[in-house]
């Protein structure tokens, strides 16, 4: 490779940066460019008395848009701080053909961006909290989690048509989402609707969806995204529980450091909302317990109400700086009472879980262990036969395909959304 690599960055194989078989854009040439804007970006002097923090994140308009909101924050509170934008292309940019269900899992969004920040290029990681994996590579974290966008799923209907709800439209009606949850919940409510895969990026999505010569009736697609780019409009409805669980972490963004960088942890941590970190890292505990290395259709739903702690208020803490944090920091204590819905659907939509807790809760610890307990109230209720189900189908594959089984190299979630979508009870294929 001939472009110039940063001192500390080991030699690079362009054919190990990607996990996908397949791709329709050259990998090595992506990584080349993203090398090139790196060196680009690393060449802008610094400020006189500032010091840079570079942040990673796709490429993606929703990406950036996210990426500039946490640039804002942090340059708000640490006016010091020239934070810069690195933006990267990851396997599933790389790949905008391939159906998602053939590829991968969520990894495929981050395992770049993680690369990346390993090897010191970045600083910190933003992420739509939604695709980040419950389980981090060694070495990283989750440094904050900012306020939550409206976490709904939304339904959003073609140019030209009228529907205002999914009850209104009539069989067959073909509905665009590539996610394994909303299929499996949707199903479960509407089975004569169908569903079909619709891969891209959110306009280009919206794009499939207007175009009069394609099949799909109407998307569904998360609220926040649509919101934070500007397009709030496009929603027809909110598609919310008992109908339609939304995903963990959905709505929240998510930034990732590495463990142990303390200049990172105060920058970063300083974003941190406590009160959707506390629901999300709920959400994400449940469903570290139900995934168990393989994909599972699981909605949440979870609220938060602050309880008065009793006593004085913490004394005002300061930065490293010397200057005054605000109050109601995610560090300060805090006391609250969560409820956490969660719920587990077989792939069919014909059986499906529901379990919810609520609990007053003092620490992340807390939130997590409510998040725990809620999974196993799932996995006793009847979520354990999904699960055994959703195994039983890896292992058949595994079995009968050997190395080549996708669950094989993908944890599971390339052959279940496989299965999903070829439709065990119908699924119908929209060309896009
Ligand atoms: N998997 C793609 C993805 N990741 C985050 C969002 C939207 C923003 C969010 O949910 O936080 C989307 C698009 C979608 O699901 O419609």
């Amino acid at each position: 490779m001939s472009v110039e690599l940063p001192p500390f960055h080991p030699p690079v194989n362009g054919a190990d940066r990607c996990p996908v078989a397949s791709v329709s854009k050259d990998p090595e040439a992506a990584y080349a460019s993203d090398l090139e804007r790196l060196k680009a970006l690393r060449a802008v002097p610094e400020e006189e008395g500032k010091q840079t923090f570079y942040l990673g994140t796709r490429m993606s308009k929703l990406a950036m848009v996210q990426t500039n909101l946490v640039k804002a924050a942090l340059e708000k509170e640490w006016p010091d701080v020239d934070v810069r934008i690195y933006g990267m292309t990851t396997s599933g940019d790389n790949n905008q053909s391939q159906p998602l269900y053939l590829m991968g899992g969520k990894a495929l969004w981050t395992k770049e961006l993680e690369v990346a920040l390993i090897e010191g290029q970045v600083d910190a990681i933003v992420h739509s909290l939604k695709d980040v994996p419950t389980e981090f590579p060694p070495g990283c974290e989750l440094g904050a989690v900012l306020e939550r966008e409206d976490p709904s799923d939304a339904l959003v209907v073609k140019e030209g048509l009228s529907y205002t709800s999914l009850e209104e439209m009539p069989d067959g009606s073909v509905i665009g989402t590539s996610s394994v949850r909303r299929v499996a919940q949707l199903r479960r409510r509407f089975p004569k609707l169908k569903f079909a895969d619709v891969r891209g990026l959110v306009q280009t999505r919206l794009r499939k969806l207007d175009d009069p010569t394609s099949s799909y009736t109407a998307l569904i697609l998360a609220s926040a995204g649509l919101i934070r780019l500007g397009l709030g409009h496009r929603i027809t409805a909110a598609v919310t529980s008992p109908v339609l669980y939304h995903a963990v972490g959905q709505g929240a963004i998510g930034v990732e450091m590495r463990i142990g960088d303390e200049r990172a942890k105060e920058i970063v941590g300083s974003l941190e909302c406590w009160r959707t970190g506390w629901q999300c890292r709920a959400e994400r505990s449940m469903l570290k317990v139900l995934e168990g290395g393989c994909s599972v259709p699981v909605g949440v739903e979870s609220s938060l109400v602050e309880l008065a702690l009793p006593g004085s208020p913490p004394p005002q803490a300061t930065f490293l700086s010397g200057a005054p944090r605000p109050h109601n920091r995610a560090e300060d204590p805090h006391a609250a009472t969560i409820t956490l819905h969660g719920t587990v659907t077989s792939l069919s939509g014909t059986s499906s879980v529901i379990a919810s807790i609520t609990r007053n809760v003092y620490s992340i610890a807390d939130a997590e262990a409510l998040g725990a307990d809620i999974a196993a109230e799932l996995i006793a209720g009847g979520g354990r036969e999904i699960l055994e189900e959703l195994e039983g189908m890896s292992r058949r594959c595994m079995e009968r395909m050997g190395p080549r089984c996708p669950s094989r190299v993908m944890g599971g979630r390339r052959l279940i959304s496989r299965l999903l979508l070829r439709g065990r009870g119908g699924a119908a294929w929209a060309s896009s």
